[in-house]
């Protein structure tokens, strides 16, 4: 009598044959990192051809919005702070503890200060003109020097001051309206009129949400770019590997929206042109205008480079902020006790007869470490992708030149090597960071990245931040429906949003009649 074959028994053999194809591929790739003479950092399981990349698609899947630095996460915490993938042939290194962190950008700080990351040709959002993709060279260092000069550096910055403290008050105004009124405020909603206008008065002296009527407005564009958070991320990760086989996903809608952008900047620099600043001041774009008409110039730059420039300024500076904003209140909500406090120093610093402004920050180092420690848990940009020019040694392993770099901020700032109860809201601990420990410290706590490719707008980000918080505790008490805000995270357009948008009720503390201003 023939033997019968169960089922049990079919599933056995095809797990068996499974296991041995993945034993033979391991030892095989042990095999050949052993004949190259290198030891690449862990790396978990892999499949033939496509590599890591399922863990990808599986991420999708399963969060229904892609969250990079959380696969990441979960992947280290499994197999350890330094890993090794590959997304077909892409090879990929994740650095998530904060050791390794601090390593890299001391010891790596040139070598990884590309990011080589995809772009989509003759767009605006991060294409070759761009300064973020920019590689480390003489493009990225004129630009650097010029924006640092006309916008983000100590000198700039005090010139802009009344621009900042002028859109304070127009934000304090509509919230007292909407206390007035007993009407909720969606935060994000209102701190992203705050900060646009903040950002488009800096850099080309129009505001945010008026010129050109509603349809032209340069808000009506942010707010469509959102929808291109799906593509350009995929396009991170994928665009480089689809577009060598000569599939170019969602070139259309991403060119398209690029288009209305490059025609609103070009009406805005015409008009900039034709009628500059009455009050004397330069903003950058005057100063990128010049630079663009000078034959002498170092570099010579046109006006893509310009707009592209432009562009990336309301990306990078937008949905950071004003999620810093949000995640902070949330976090100040849900601590009654935390809220007491700042309330007690900054009435005790500023009184109640005029707004927080930006020169009272040094003095308020409570409000200081809540906003750090908002930053830490919930850093807006929460992973940075950047690629090693050389091969290296990093932790022992080595890295291959013209590999992919993910520090991921979100697992460093949470390391417990470093941070006592990582995953709890406790802005003490940046009371009593000790003075030596200082510069150690600032490679650990990232929220704005490191060395030459950090962010060079983090000043200005706190300042701005710094305020804006101060203003909402100094003049309000806030309500929420429930009990407690619901935390959960959300990715969106490169950043960690909450998934539930924070709405308050305000009612007033300080009003208009006690206030000089
Ligand atoms: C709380 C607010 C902000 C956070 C958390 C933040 C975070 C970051 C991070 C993590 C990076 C990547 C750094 C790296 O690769 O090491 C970055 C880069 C950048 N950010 Fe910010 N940012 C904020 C606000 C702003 C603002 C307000 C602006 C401008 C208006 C801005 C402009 C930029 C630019 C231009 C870059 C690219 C720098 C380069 O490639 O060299 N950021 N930011």
């Amino acid at each position: 009598m023939a033997p019968m074959i169960t089922a049990d028994f079919q599933y056995r053999l095809v797990a068996t044959i499974i296991l041995c194809f993945f034993g033979f591929l391991c030892l095989y790739l042990l095999f050949k990192k052993k004949k190259d003479g290198l030891v690449l950092p862990p790396s978990p399981p892999s499949l033939p051809i496509i590599g890591h990349l399922h863990y990808f698609i599986l991420s999708l899947l399963h969060h229904k919005s892609f969250q990079p630095h959380k696969l990441f996460h979960k992947l280290s915490s499994n197999y350890g702070p330094l890993l090794h993938l590959r997304v077909v042939n892409m090879p990929i290194v994740v650095v998530s503890s904060a050791s390794l962190a601090y390593e890299i950008f001391r010891a790596q700080d040139v070598n990884i200060s590309s990011r080589n990351v995809p772009t989509t040709e003759g767009s605006l959002f991060y294409d070759t003109y761009g300064f973020v993709m920019a590689p480390y060279g003489e493009y990225f260092k004129f630009m650097k020097k010029l924006i640092v000069a006309n916008m983000f550096g100590p000198h700039a910055q005090e010139q802009s001051r009344s621009i900042r403290a002028h859109e304070l008050e127009m934000f304090y105004e509509r919230l007292l309206d909407k206390a007035r009124k007993k009407e909720s405020v969606e935060i994000s909603k209102e701190a992203m009129k705050l900060m646009g206008n903040i950002i488009c008065k800096m850099s080309m002296g129009r505001s945010f949400t008026q010129e050109y009527g509603e349809a032209g407005s340069i808000q009506g564009l942010v707010t469509k770019s959102a929808g291109l958070d799906i593509p350009l991320i995929l396009g991170v990760w994928l665009f480089g590997q689809l577009e060598k086989l000569g599939i170019s996903l969602f070139k259309k809608d991403i060119t398209g929206l690029s288009k209305k952008y490059d025609e609103l900047l070009e009406r805005i620099l015409v008009e900039h042109k034709e009628k500059p600043n009455t009050d004397g001041c330069t903003d950058i774009m005057d100063v990128l205008l010049a630079v663009s008409e000078d034959e002498n110039a170092e570099y010579k730059i046109t006006r893509n480079h310009i707009k592209s420039l432009f562009v990336e300024l309301l990306f990078g500076g937008l949905d950071t902020t004003v999620n810093s904003i949000q995640w902070t209140m949330a976090e100040i909500i849900n601590n009654p006790i935390i809220i007491e406090r700042l309330k007690e120093e900054i009435d005790s610093v500023v009184g109640k007869s005029r707004l927080v402004q930006e020169k009272d920050l040094p003095n308020l180092p409570y409000l200081q470490a809540v906003i750090k420690e908002a930053l830490r848990l919930h850093p807006p940009a929460p992973y940075i992708p950047r690629e090693f020019q050389q091969g290296c040694k990093i932790g022992g392993f080595s890295v291959q030149g013209k590999t992919r770099l993910v520090v991921n901020l979100y697992s460093v700032m949470r390391d417990p090597n470093v941070w006592e109860d990582p995953l709890e809201f406790k802005p003490e601990r940046f009371l009593t960071w000790q003075q030596e420990e200082r510069k150690e410290q600032a490679l650990k706590y990232i929220p704005f990245g490191g060395g030459r490719r950090g962010c060079p707008a983090s000043n200005l980000a706190n300042m701005i931040v710094g305020t804006t918080i101060g203003m909402m505790v100094q003049c309000f008490d806030w309500d929420i429906k429930g009990e407690k805000v619901n935390m959960d995270e959300w990715y969106k357009g490169f950043n960690q949003t909450m998934a539930h948008p924070l709405t308050l009720t305000p009612t007033t503390r300080i009003s208009t009649l006690d206030l000089e201003t």
